[in-house]
């Protein structure tokens, strides 16, 4: 399989003819070849959106009708499900059934974008001024740059082309450079709903040539990133070249509040699922469990009972419960933070090395990993290590865990487990953090927004914020009765 970028309605090959291997990180077999593109593709791609926004056509095609062909975008997204989660699965290692959830929770956001394309039309006010009208309007912010990571690849694309298709931009999207399938196959799906040639546009290859293009590039009136804070960083120097509007979706460290209270087999299963869900790949993913003092040792010992028999495989099995990690360089940077961790006094009650078995030696797979006896100054649990490794402290009191929970460069996500939901709500209230769940952990839907408080980003996706971010509003006022002003005279 050999696939290409779109640029202005044409699939095409990188300009220098460059081209990269796609590895299964189950087993390091070559998948696919793509193009592989730098500044200069970036820039064709760029002048593409920029001319098509310019001629305004998509930009002024009525709102539902945009809406329809976002909303035909999702219903061929649901058609492909099963294809496009293989192809997920290959290109990232995880489960059948979590690439099968990720589909369905990306043709649903296509679907609400496009019911939502036709209902942000504006406001009148009430001017304060006699013999006047005054509007404010919505109108498309013009060519939109977007950079998304390897860990969700089509589900971060579709949070972000879904809004800025259905709100009238154009774009040119970048995924990460080592999982581009899914994304390649959607724009072949865009073309079959009827999206306009120059609108949307997919650019391939490496963030600091193809996705640092989009950033610096003064044709470009927005950014939108997710992936990491160092890169979310250098994204945002390079936006203020032409002071570009900025939305970056950062990391996490999330805390898992579990107080003695809590349901024990509910506040188990969740925690397990909170941190080792795709291997701990998730950006809110729950590494960082504080435990009230009394149940700590009964909880600790459920985890690790549990976590010891998580069943690492191929994605394809129906067995497997999580997958490899996305690649040799990324398991180094987990192995690395182990040994932090077991340097710092942390105590090592799982894991903390690569599996033994025959079958997972060719992958990337690494062991579920506890540390207890952690506490809030080690880097274990204050710097992302995006994979799954579970650090365990512990909490005096309610005012105890809110201090240690907030103590944190990130506020992306957290939970807090207990029956008493007056707790559970006060201490939800005192979080500082753009998610908080009570008694479960992970859910997130379109119709409510996702985004980070602190380092963990800027701005808003999903929900309404989601599609507001892709708007500029415009106040239109009008003098009913003009009459010289006889100011100047
Ligand atoms: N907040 C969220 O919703 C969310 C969701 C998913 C992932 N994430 C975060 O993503 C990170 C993991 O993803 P990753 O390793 O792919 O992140 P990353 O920052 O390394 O890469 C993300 C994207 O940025 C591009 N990039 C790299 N350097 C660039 C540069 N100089 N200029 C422009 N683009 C550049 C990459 O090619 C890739 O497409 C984690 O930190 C995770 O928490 C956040
Ligand atoms: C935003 N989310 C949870 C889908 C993926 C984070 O990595």
């Amino acid at each position: 399989m050999h696939l290409q970028m779109y640029i202005d309605g044409q699939w095409v090959d990188a300009v220098d003819g460059q081209k990269r291997d796609i590895i299964n990180p189950y087993n390091r077999e070559v998948i696919a070849t793509v193009a592989e593109g730098n500044e200069k593709d970036a820039k064709e791609a760029v002048s593409a959106a920029r001319r098509t926004f310019d001629e305004g056509t998509w930009a002024t095609t009525p709102a539902n009708e945009r809406g329809e062909i976002v909303h035909e975008i999702g219903r061929l997204i649901r058609a492909h499900r099963e294809e496009l989660a293989e192809l997920e699965t290959l290109d990232t290692g995880k489960t059948m059934s979590e690439s099968l959830d990720d589909m369905d929770d990306i043709a649903n956001v296509f679907i609400y974008f496009a019911g939502l394309a036709d209902k942000e039309g504006g406001e009148l006010i009430e001017s304060p001024i006699p013999d006047s009208t005054s509007k404010v309007v919505r109108e498309p912010v013009g060519v939109c740059g977007q950079i998304t990571p390897w860990n969700y690849p089509l589900l971060q694309a579709a949070w972000k082309l879904a809004p800025a298709l259905a709100a009238g931009n154009t774009l040119v999207m970048k995924p990460s450079e080592i999982t581009p399938l899914t994304t390649v196959k959607v724009f072949a799906l865009f073309e079959q709903a009827g999206v306009p040639a120059g609108v949307a546009n997919l650019v391939l290859g490496p963030g600091h040539t193809t996705g640092a293009h989009l950033s610096e590039s003064p044709e470009v009136d927005l950014i939108s990133f997710t992936g990491g804070i160092d890169t979310g960083k250098k994204i945002m120097q390079a936006a203020s070249n032409n002071v570009k509007k900025l939305a970056l979706e950062l990391g996490g460290k999330n805390p898992n509040i579990i107080f003695a209270d809590a349901d024990f087999d509910v506040a188990v299963d969740q925690a397990l699922n909170a941190a080792f869900f795709h291997a701990g790949q998730v950006c809110s993913a729950g590494a960082r469990v504080l435990v009230e003092e009394s149940m700590h040792d009964a909880f600790v010992d459920a985890l690790v009972d549990r976590a010891k028999n998580i069943k690492l495989g191929n994605g394809f099995s129906e067995d497997t419960q999580s997958g490899p990690l996305i690649s040799a360089e990324h398991r180094e940077k987990v192995e690395k933070y182990v040994t932090i961790a077991q340097e710092e006094g942390a105590t090592l009650a799982l894991g903390g090395k690569r599996p033994e078995a025959e079958e997972l030696q060719k992958g990337f797979f690494y062991l579920p990993t506890i540390f207890t006896h952690c506490t809030a100054d080690m880097r274990i649990v204050q710097e992302e290590v995006f994979g799954p490794v579970l650090t365990v402290e512990t909490f005096a009191s309610a005012e105890d865990a809110v201090t240690k929970a907030n103590d944190s460069i990130y506020g992306l996500a957290g939970a807090v487990f207990t029956k008493d939901i007056a707790k559970a709500e006060n201490v939800a209230a005192q979080l500082r953090m753009g998610t908080v769940w009570i008694n479960d952990f992970h859910p997130y839907f379109a119709q409510a927004s996702w985004g980070g408080y602190k380092q963990s980003g800027i701005g808003r996706e999903l929900g309404r914020p989601g599609l507001e971010e892709y708007t500029e509003t415009k106040h239109v006022f009008r003098n009913i009765k003009p009459e010289p002003l006889e100011w100047f005279k």
